[in-house]
């Protein structure tokens, strides 16, 4: 029979083994747990990582959407472009009373159009170039303006207002200018009459600021002519490549507006005498000048058309050019002499407030040289001389101590410019 010992040493064996066996089954749960919690750890890792891709590869989707967007814009724009019809160009002619426009359409017929909401009538001015609808019904733009190089080589007076009154000194100038210029335009049926062909053109030559383009203005001014003034220089500086089409513009225009009175300054710049024709520039300017003769051979001696030209360097001159027909009457424009000085002084003083007994013949003595631009800068700096001090009265004084300047600035700016024989 077992005893109460034997009995309590087995159940301490027996609670023992199971105490042991609850302890490895806690290691293993614990194991198992770690497991678990490291398993747990990096699913969570990869979910992080993998939510970070999709993010990326939202933005990455987002970017191209708005590539994509951006393409089906560019290509609805092409399409709107190709399918919209074309506008065509006009220039502005008139605005009328009620707002709407006349414009010359460059298919042909002026017409008469509105205005579209996005345009303010105000911007719209003779000359304005704009683009209408295809139904010709309304102006839809106004269009960049373009600056033709023709338009801005000449300058274009309707009616000069210099009268030979208001040149001094070239009395004997006036009265070839008269002769050759004005009276064919006057009176052509004279020339008919007696059987004689008056100049086409005339040219006149002398120093800067002797009263050239004065007197191609009075001549205009005196016979109700158009004026229309280009520079030779720039035809070489400005208009390179231009030249020939230049000038036909300006005969075409001077015939449209005749009578009139076409004046090139500085012939020289385009009428040079030249030994070979190298460069492509010189070949330019021989382009401009065949034109020009073309141009002169071209009209009637008769027509109320006539051509002045000046220049300070008649000697360089291409003998072409003062062929008969052409440049066939050479006016010299000289410095102006004592009485021409005085002649000058008068004429400016004229308009100015100056003490009583001014000794013109003293300021003329002093201006020996001097050319009438000179002659009407005295006159300029004398009267800032009286304003500098606050007088209403220029004086003598004033006009010596503009000589003076003047004089000093000749010095600084007269070229050499050789003194051209008379021999002409
Ligand atoms: N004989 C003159 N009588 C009165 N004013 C004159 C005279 N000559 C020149 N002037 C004055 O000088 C200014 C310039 O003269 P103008 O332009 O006629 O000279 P130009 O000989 O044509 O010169 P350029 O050869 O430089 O073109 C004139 O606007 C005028 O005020």
């Amino acid at each position: 029979m077992e005893s109460a010992d034997d009995i309590s040493n087995a159940n301490s064996t027996n609670v023992l083994a199971h105490i042991k066996y609850l302890e490895e089954k806690l290691k293993v749960l614990e194991e198992e747990k770690a497991r678990l919690e490291k398993d747990i750890n990096s699913y969570k890792e990869e979910k992080e990582k993998y939510i970070k891709y999709l993010e990326e590869k939202i933005k990455e989707l987002e970017e191209e959407k708005l590539m994509l967007n951006r393409e089906v814009k560019y290509y609805k724009e092409e399409m709107e472009k190709l399918l919209a019809p074309p506008l065509i160009e006009a220039s502005v002619l008139d605005i009328l009373p009620d707002k709407r426009v006349v414009v010359r359409s460059s298919t042909g017929p002026n017409l008469i159009v509105t205005v579209s909401g996005n345009i303010s009538v105000d911007q719209l001015l003779p000359g304005t170039i704009v683009a209408i609808n295809q139904r010709g019904s309304s102006i839809v733009e106004v269009l960049p303006q373009r600056e033709d190089p023709y338009v801005k080589a000449m300058e274009v007076i309707e009616r000069p207002n210099v009268k030979y009154k208001d040149i001094g000194g070239l009395s004997k100038q006036i009265q070839e200018v008269r002769e050759t210029v004005e009276l064919p335009l006057k009176k052509p049926e004279l020339f008919k009459k007696i059987g004689i062909e008056p100049p086409k053109g005339i040219l006149l030559y002398g120093s800067p600021g002797t009263g050239k383009t004065m007197l191609a203005k009075a001549v205009a001014s005196e016979t109700n002519a158009t004026f229309i003034r280009v520079v030779g220089s720039e035809f070489v500086q400005k208009f390179i490549g231009e030249g020939a089409r230049i000038v036909r513009e300006v005969f075409e225009l001077a015939k449209r507006k005749a009578p009139a009175i076409i004046f090139i300054d500085e012939i020289d710049a385009i009428a040079a005498r030249r030994i070979d024709i190298g460069t492509s520039g010189e070949r330019e300017v021989q382009r401009t000048m065949m034109q020009l003769l073309a141009e002169m051979d071209g009209f009637d001696p008769l027509d109320n058309v006539k051509v002045i030209a000046a220049t300070n360097r008649i000697d360089i001159l291409d003998p072409a050019i003062l062929r008969p027909g052409r440049f066939d009457r050479i006016i010299e424009v000289p410095l102006p002499d004592k009485q021409g000085r005085i002649e000058i002084f008068k004429i400016h003083i004229k308009k100015m407030n100056v003490e009583k007994n001014l000794d013109i013949r003293k300021l003329s003595e002093l201006t020996e040289g001097f050319v009438g631009a000179d002659i009407k800068a005295v006159c300029v700096e004398a009267g800032y001389n009286a304003i500098r001090e606050e007088r209403d009265l220029v004086t003598m004084e004033d006009f010596i101590k503009a000589i003076e300047k003047i004089k000093g600035r000749k010095k600084e700016v007269e070229p050499e410019v050789p003194q051209v024989s008379t021999a002409y």
